[in-house]
C-alpha cells in the first residue's frame, strides 16, 4: 500500500449524507470513490459500477475483501483491488462505509484512513431525507428498524478520538468544514485534532 496515500472514510447512519459528501469530495477535489460490492438490489437511478458493484450471493464471494459486513439483511464488502484502483488515480480517495467497516479501516490502515463520522442533530430528519431521495417507504421502515441503523446513529467507542465528527444539518456549513479538513490534510501539516469539527 502506498504509505502517503489517504482514504477519506465517510461513515454514519442511513440518510445522514455520506454519499452526498463523497460526491462533493469527488467533484471538488477529484477524489475517486472506492466502489464497494453489495447483494442489495439497486435503487432507482443506481447503476452497476457507479453506485456499487451489484452482486448475487454467489458472485459476492469471488472478491477479496479488506472488510465485509451484513447490513439490514444484505452483504456489503470493500475489496483491496478497488482501493488500489482508486489510489492508482489519486493519492486521496473516498469510501462510504457503515461504522463496523470504518472501525476495520482504521485498524488496518491507521492514519491513512481519515474517518469522518457524520451525524444530524435530529435523527428524525433522516426518515424525511430518505423519503425525499425516493426510497420505497416499506424499505425505509425496515432499514430504520434494523440494529445496524440504530448502532450507526451514535459514534462507536472504537472511533472516539479517531474520527472527525461532522454534523450535516446545514449543507453550506458542512462544505466549509469539509474544505478546512481537506486543505489541512492535503497541505501535509500535522493532522487536525480529532473530535467535533
Ligand atoms: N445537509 C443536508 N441537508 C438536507 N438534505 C441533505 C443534506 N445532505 C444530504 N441531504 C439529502 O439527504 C438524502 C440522503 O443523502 P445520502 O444519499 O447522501 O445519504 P447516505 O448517508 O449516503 O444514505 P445511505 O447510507 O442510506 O445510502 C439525499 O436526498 C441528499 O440529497
Ligand atoms: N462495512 C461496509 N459498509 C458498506 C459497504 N458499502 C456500503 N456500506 C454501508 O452500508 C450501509 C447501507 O448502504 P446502502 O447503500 O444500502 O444505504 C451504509 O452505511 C453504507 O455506507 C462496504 O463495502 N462495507
Amino acid at each position: 500500500m502506498m504509505k502517503n496515500n489517504k482514504v477519506f472514510v465517510i461513515t454514519g447512519a442511513t440518510g445522514v449524507g455520506k454519499t452526498t459528501i463523497a460526491r462533493y469530495l469527488q467533484d471538488t477535489y477529484r477524489m475517486p470513490r472506492v466502489l464497494t460490492h453489495t447483494t442489495r438490489p439497486p435503487r432507482e437511478r443506481e447503476e452497476d459500477g457507479i453506485a456499487y458493484y451489484f452482486e448475487t450471493d454467489n458472485s459476492f464471494e469471488k472478491n477479496h475483501y479488506l472488510e465485509r459486513v451484513q447490513y439490514a439483511g444484505y452483504k456489503y464488502g470493500s475489496s483491496y483491488e478497488a482501493l488500489e484502483r482508486a489510489w492508482g488515480k489519486s493519492p486521496y480517495a473516498t469510501i462510504v462505509l457503515d461504522t463496523a467497516g470504518a472501525i476495520t479501516y482504521s485498524q488496518e490502515l491507521g492514519e491513512q484512513a481519515v474517518i469522518i463520522f457524520v451525524t444530524v442533530t435530529h435523527p428524525d430528519m433522516l426518515i424525511d431525507r430518505v423519503q425525499v431521495r425516493g426510497d420505497d417507504p416499506l424499505v425505509v421502515e425496515q432499514r430504520i428498524a434494523s440494529p445496524e441503523f440504530l448502532r450507526d446513529v451514535t459514534l462507536p467507542k472504537e472511533l472516539k478520538n479517531v474520527a472527525y465528527e461532522l454534523a450535516n444539518d446545514d449543507w453550506a456549513k458542512t462544505k466549509v468544514r469539509l474544505d478546512l479538513l481537506v486543505n489541512d490534510i492535503m497541505s501535509g501539516r500535522s493532522l487536525p485534532k480529532k473530535g467535533k469539527m
